[in-house]
């Protein structure tokens, strides 16, 4: 089939990628056209494993394109993925402005019977008011001949595993009320769900909210697991051994248990404030969901209270330097959208203390999120990270930080400390080096 997919972020670019090597003819359209000039020379905008290649291959064999044109993009397809990105605005809601502005694109240059799919992650109604734009264009070119429906197709990949998630989903869901459109997107998807009907259709409000659920559902289980390692600290208990006590109950699941510096990342915060600000317009209190978002805000202070307290009787945190190893929000990306190791920076030299950072793939968006400042060093490894510092703090938990050596990191710590906000080493395995040793909730509060 030949789609067109708006928006070549994250979730455009896999889904236009996918969807080609899924044997249909794709243009991947964004208005941002540097964007679209380093893609048409293979230089891709984000990190993601196995995506380089797969874009590549299918460049070579003509079935993905690259345009910053509607014009080109909407005559070309029957299908249009609008994939552009939905931002938190300020009052916390979802900023629509894009979609508005896709909607308005694509509805300025239809001129075939099409389907709109929605991708983007957008409240309640939105797929309607993409219809009422459309139609309102169409209307003023006095094409009100063409037919379109609009579909919402929310997107469930995770970033560091997305074309795997997407090439092997859990489930697709399909908001619609339209038969024909139903039956293509059957047809686009049953490669994705040959031997079993993972397909799911429903209303396209029902779709909308079933993507904010699934994201509130699992920022939740993870704020839950958070405010309970604080508990676990306090009380004395091991916080992973409850996570394997409960993990094993069938109907919790091992899942999405893991307490840490907090959640980050381009969507679980932005999508949780989202559904608060949603219901708070329709005068439906969200109260868990209010919660989930301050436990997440306190979780990723976390760490900087643990660093503060073991500094405040070692003359303070200022002119220290503290070696933090991970900067993405989480592993094999480089996305570094609300990730807890900004949050721990920011801290830290507000507190007059420096930084020397690592991160195998995320230094670059780091540079920019925290713009420039001599008081963070960017490291190339992560024993040079550790040269004249006093503590080290683990913010993301990529294979390589996973069995160091710990004499190595002993040898080039001045105060010897080390903060684990991921759980990943073992206490006894530190102690014997000589290192103290701080992590989440498995027994040792400061
Ligand atoms: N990043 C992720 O892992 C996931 C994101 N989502 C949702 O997918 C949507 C997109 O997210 P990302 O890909 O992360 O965003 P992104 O910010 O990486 O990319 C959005 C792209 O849209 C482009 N754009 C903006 N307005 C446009 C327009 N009118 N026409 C064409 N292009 C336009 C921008 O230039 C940008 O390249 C959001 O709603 C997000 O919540 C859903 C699942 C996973
Ligand atoms: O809507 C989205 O954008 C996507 O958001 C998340 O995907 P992603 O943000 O890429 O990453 P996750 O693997 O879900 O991790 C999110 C954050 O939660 C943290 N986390 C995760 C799991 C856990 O047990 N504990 C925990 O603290 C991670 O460190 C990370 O900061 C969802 O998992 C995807 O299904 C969804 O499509």
């Amino acid at each position: 089939m030949r789609i067109t997919v708006l928006g070549s972020g994250y979730v455009g670019l896999v889904a236009g990628t996918c969807l080609s090597v899924l044997g249909n003819d794709v243009i991947c359209l964004d208005l941002d056209e540097l964007k679209i000039e380093k893609l048409r020379q293979a230089v891709l905008p984000i990190y993601e494993p196995g995506l380089d290649s797969n874009v590549a291959e299918m460049v070579k064999v003509g079935r993905l394109r690259f345009t910053s044109k509607y014009e080109e993009g909407v005559a070309h397809a029957d299908i249009i993925f609008v994939a552009v990105g939905t931002p938190q605005a300020k009052n916390g809601a979802a900023d629509l402005s894009f979609i508005r502005a896709a909607a308005a694109g694509v509805g300025r240059h239809l001129v075939k019977k099409s389907i709109i799919v929605i991708k983007s992650t957008v409240p309640v109604g939105t797929a309607h008011m993409v219809k009422e734009i459309v139609e309102g264009e169409l209307a003023s070119r006095q094409r009100t001949d063409v037919q379109f429906a609009v579909v919402s197709n929310p997107e469930f990949l995770r970033e560091g595993n997305a074309i795997q998630d997407f090439m092997r989903p859990d489930r697709i869901v399909i908001g619609s009320d339209d038969a024909w459109a139903v039956e293509i997107m059957r047809r686009i998807y049953a490669p994705l769900s040959r031997n079993h009907d993972k397909l799911l259709v429903m209303s396209p409000r029902s779709a909308e909210l079933t993507k904010y659920a699934s994201n509130a559902m699992l920022a939740t289980r993870i704020s839950f697991m958070n405010e309970l390692s604080r508990f676990a600290e306090a009380a004395g208990g091991n916080i992973e051994d409850v996570r394997r006590g409960i993990g094993e109950d069938s109907r919790i699941g091992r899942h999405f248990l893991y307490a840490g510096a907090g959640y980050g990342g381009s969507c679980f915060p932005k999508d949780v404030r989202a559904l608060v600000s949603a219901g708070r317009s329709l005068g439906i209190d969200m109260s868990i969901l209010a919660a989930v978002d301050t436990v997440n805000n306190q979780q990723k202070t976390i760490l900087f209270e643990k660093i503060a307290s073991f500094f405040a009787s070692r003359g303070g945190l200022k002119g220290k330097t503290i070696a933090i190893w991970g900067l993405a929000f989480k592993p094999d990306t480089d996305d570094v959208r609300e990730a807890p190791s900004l949050a721990l920076i920011e801290r830290l030299l507000s507190a007059g203390a420096q930084v020397r950072a690592y991160d195998p793939i995320a230094v670059h968006t780091a540079k920019t999120a925290l713009g420039s400042t001599d008081l963070v060093t960017f490291c190339s490894s992560a024993y040079e990270a550790l040269a004249g510092a006093d503590a080290l703090a683990l913010v993301t938990e990529y294979r390589e930080f996973r069995t160091p050596d710990f004499d190595r990191i002993a040898a080039s710590l001045t105060e010897k400390a080390v903060f684990d906000g991921r759980n990943l080493y073992a206490r006894a395995d530190l102690e014997a080096a000589g290192l103290h040793y701080f992590d989440i909730g498995r027994g040792n509060g400061v």
